[in-house]
């Protein structure tokens, strides 16, 4: 809903609502096509996003004299399905934590980063992990990144998918998508800590 957005200039919330609707449909179109090298019938994960909720967010990251000492957005995984990021100008500051390590993610001109979050971790019962992240600030230089969240419609169960568990265990709790949240919100920010209250034993 745009209207909680800025309406100077006067184009910005027409344009916001476009970009919306198109990363909308990559990011439909990307979790039809991983469910489908899931073994999943193509609608298995897409189908619960018809009347999905997507949250954006446009990060500013002002230059800072003692880089080093700082972090523009403290170490985390997304809560949600996939997150389509836009590195919007040049400037590098995303990292992923790699084993055990910050490993920067390098902007490409016009590319999304997609990050898997911690509900396509539990739809997949662990097969695909959601990523560790952060970003780090510049000394001189400003950073824009605008970040599209993906979540399913807020009837949907969050739990080990049927068809992807088999005869294993499920790894993850089953909750409500609104319960969910209640939990990521009462969780601190950090790594990811709120996964791992999701986990069975
Ligand atoms: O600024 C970035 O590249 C990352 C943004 C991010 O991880 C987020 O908004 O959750
Ligand atoms: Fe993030």
């Amino acid at each position: 809903n745009t209207k909680f957005w800025p309406d100077q200039p006067a184009t910005f919330r027409s344009a916001l609502d476009r970009y919306s609707g198109a990363v909308k449909d990559v990011s439909d179109s990307l979790l039809a096509t991983m469910a489908k090298n899931l073994g999943l019938k193509r609608e298995a994960i897409a189908d619960k996003c018809i009347r999905g909720m997507q949250k954006v967010r446009i990060n500013y990251y002002p230059p800072c004299a003692q880089a080093e000492k700082v972090v523009g957005l403290s170490p985390h995984s997304d809560a949600n399905l996939l997150t389509l990021v836009l590195q919007v100008n040049h400037v590098q500051g995303l990292q992923i934590k790699r084993n055990g390590s910050w490993l920067p993610v390098k902007p490409v001109s016009g590319a999304f980063v997609v990050n898997i979050g911690d509900m396509f971790e539990v739809l997949t019962n662990g097969r695909y992990r959601s990523i560790e992240h952060r970003a780090v600030v510049h000394p001189k230089e400003e950073r824009l990144s605008i970040a599209a969240f993906q979540f399913p419609n807020i009837d949907t169960m969050i739990g080990p998918l049927k068809e992807m568990t088999g005869h294993e265990d499920d790894a993850y709790k089953t909750l409500d998508l609104e319960s969910f949240m209640k939990i990521f919100f009462a969780t601190k920010l950090e790594g990811k800590n709120f996964l791992e209250q999701m986990k069975l034993n």
